[in-house]
C-alpha cells in the first residue's frame, strides 16, 4: 500500500507518518521545507522518541520525500492508495490545487481505483472542507469521477508533539508523548476501509472530534493563555500553577457538560478523561511551550473551534460557563510579536475594542449578554 502525506512536521513525522510506516505502508512525505525534504529523501528513515507512561526510541523506515511544489508529487498522487495531511488548517486550501492536479492526471491515466484522503488537522471536519476546495479545481467530469472514487474521510487526531528541541543534533528526530488517538469516519471511505494499527474507525466521529476538541484543546488553550498572563513559558509550568490548574479543570468540566448533554457521556468517566489529559499537560519529558499551544489565536477564537464552540454548547443547554468565559477573555490578553494572528488580534482590539473584536472573529453578537460578560472579565484581568 502507498501513501502520500502532506506535512512532514511534528505530527506528520511523529504520529501519522509513523503509524502508516509501522503498518508497512510506503510513505512519501510532501513538504515545502526543502532541507527537511532533502534529509528525509536521503536518510529514508528517522527516529521518534516516545516519552510518557513508557519511554522508547523507535526508528521509522521505508519513507521518502518530495517537494510539495514538484511534478514528482503529481506522479505520486496518480499511483497512491491514500493521501493524508498534517499541514495546519490554514494550509489545506493551498494543497487542494495540488491534490486536484494529481486526481486529474490520475483519472486521465485511466486509474479508476479508489483513493482515500484523510486530513489530520485540528479542525472540525477538515477533510470535508478540503474536499470542497479540491472540487473547485476539478472539471465537472472529473468532479463526478471524484464523487465515485475518492473518499474524503474526516478524522480526530490526538497526540502532543512539540517542535523538536533545537539542541537536538538530529533535525529529523521528533519527540512525542506515549498517548495517541487517531479516529476516522468509517462511512466516508471509498473502496475497502484499510486496516491500519493505530487508526481507529468509527461511525460516530463527531462525538470523538468534540470530545477531543472540547477537552484536550479547550483545556490546553486556556492553560496557555492563563499561563501567559502569569509569565509562564511552558504548559507544564502553567498547569502546575495550582490556581491555573483549578481554573482549567473547571473549564474542562464546563465544556464536558456540553458533551454529556449532547452525546450522553458518563460523567464519572468523562471526569477521569479530563484528569488524564491534565496529567498529559505536565508530562515531565516533554517541553511544550505556551507559544505552540497558543499559536494563531484568531483561528482558535473561531465559532467552530475550541473556545467558542463549547461556549455555544453551554448556551444551548443552559449550562454554567464562567471558566470558559475567562479563558476567552484571556485570549485577548495574549501578546506575541512572533505570531501574526496575535499581532492582528491586538491591533483590532486597540482600534475597535473588546466586544467589536470578539464579534468580528467569533461571530458572537457585540451587544449580547455573553459579550458584555467577557468584556467585564477582560477588564478585570
Ligand atoms: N503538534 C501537535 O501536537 C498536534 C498537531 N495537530 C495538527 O496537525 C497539523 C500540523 O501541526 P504540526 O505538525 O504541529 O505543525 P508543523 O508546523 O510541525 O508541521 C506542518 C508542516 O507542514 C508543512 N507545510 C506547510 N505548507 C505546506 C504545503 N503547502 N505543502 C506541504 N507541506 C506544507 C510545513 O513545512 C511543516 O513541516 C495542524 O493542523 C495541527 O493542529 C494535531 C494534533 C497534535
Ligand atoms: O495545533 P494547533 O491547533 O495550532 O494547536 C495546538 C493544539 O493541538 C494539539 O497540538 C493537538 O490537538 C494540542 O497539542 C494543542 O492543544
Amino acid at each position: 500500500m502507498k501513501a502520500v502525506h502532506f506535512g512532514a512536521g511534528n505530527i506528520g513525522r511523529g504520529f501519522i507518518g509513523k503509524v502508516l510506516a509501522d503498518a508497512n505502508v510506503a510513505v512519501t512525505f510532501a513538504d515545502v521545507n526543502a532541507p527537511l525534504i532533502d534529509q528525509l529523501s536521503h536518510e529514508q528513515s528517522y527516529k521518534v522518541k516516545v516519552v510518557g507512561s513508557h519511554c522508547q526510541v523507535d526508528t521509522v523506515t521505508h519513507v521518502t520525500a518530495v517537494n510539495s511544489a514538484s511534478p514528482a508529487l503529481i506522479e505520486q498522487i496518480v499511483k497512491t492508495d491514500l493521501i493524508t495531511t498534517a499541514v495546519g488548517p490554514n494550509v489545506l486550501d493551498l494543497i487542494a490545487q495540488t491534490i486536484a492536479q494529481g486526481l486529474t492526471k490520475r483519472f486521465e491515466a485511466g486509474n479508476l481505483t479508489p483513493l482515500n484522503v484523510i486530513a489530520c488537522e485540528n479542525m472540525v471536519r477538515g477533510t470535508s472542507h478540503l474536499k470542497a476546495e479540491v472540487m473547485n479545481y476539478l472539471s465537472s467530469e472529473h468532479a463526478e469521477q471524484a464523487e465515485q472514487l475518492i473518499g474524503f474521510v474526516d478524522s480526530a487526531v490526538d497526540r502532543i508533539v512539540p517542535p523538536s528541541a533545537a539542541a537536538n543534533e538530529d533535525p529529523l528526530e521528533v519527540t512525542v508523548e506515549s498517548f495517541s488517538e487517531w479516529i476516522v469516519d468509517k462511512g466516508q471511505f471509498k473502496g475497502s476501509v484499510p486496516k491500519i494499527q493505530g487508526m481507529e474507525t468509527t461511525d460516530n466521529l463527531m462525538a470523538f472530534v468534540e470530545r477531543k476538541l472540547f477537552t484536550l484543546n479547550t483545556g490546553h488553550i486556556i492553560t496557555a493563555y492563563l499561563g501567559s498572563l502569569k509569565g509562564h513559558v511552558t504548559i507544564k509550568e502553567a498547569i502546575e500553577d495550582e490556581d491555573i490548574r483549578q481554573q482549567v479543570r473547571t473549564a474542562m468540566q464546563q465544556s464536558g457538560e456540553v458533551l454529556i448533554n449532547r452525546y450522553g457521556f458518563d460523567r464519572d468517566m468523562h471526569h477521569a478523561y479530563i484528569d488524564k489529559i491534565i496529567s498529559r499537560f505536565s508530562n515531565p519529558y516533554l517541553r511544550d511551550e505556551i507559544e505552540r499551544v497558543g499559536r494563531q489565536p484568531i483561528r482558535k477564537l473561531g465559532a467552530n473551534d475550541r473556545l467558542i464552540k463549547p461556549l455555544l454548547g453551554t448556551l444551548e443547554y443552559g449550562l454554567e460557563n464562567r471558566a470558559l468565559l475567562k479563558g476567552i477573555a484571556a485570549a485577548f490578553k495574549y501578546v506575541n510579536e512572533n505570531d501574526p494572528q496575535a499581532v492582528e488580534l491586538q491591533a483590532h482590539l486597540q482600534q475597535h475594542g473588546l466586544r467589536a473584536t470578539l464579534a468580528h472573529y467569533s461571530g458572537l453578537s457585540e451587544n449580547s449578554v455573553i459579550a458584555i460578560k467577557i468584556e467585564n472579565i477582560y477588564n478585570s484581568l
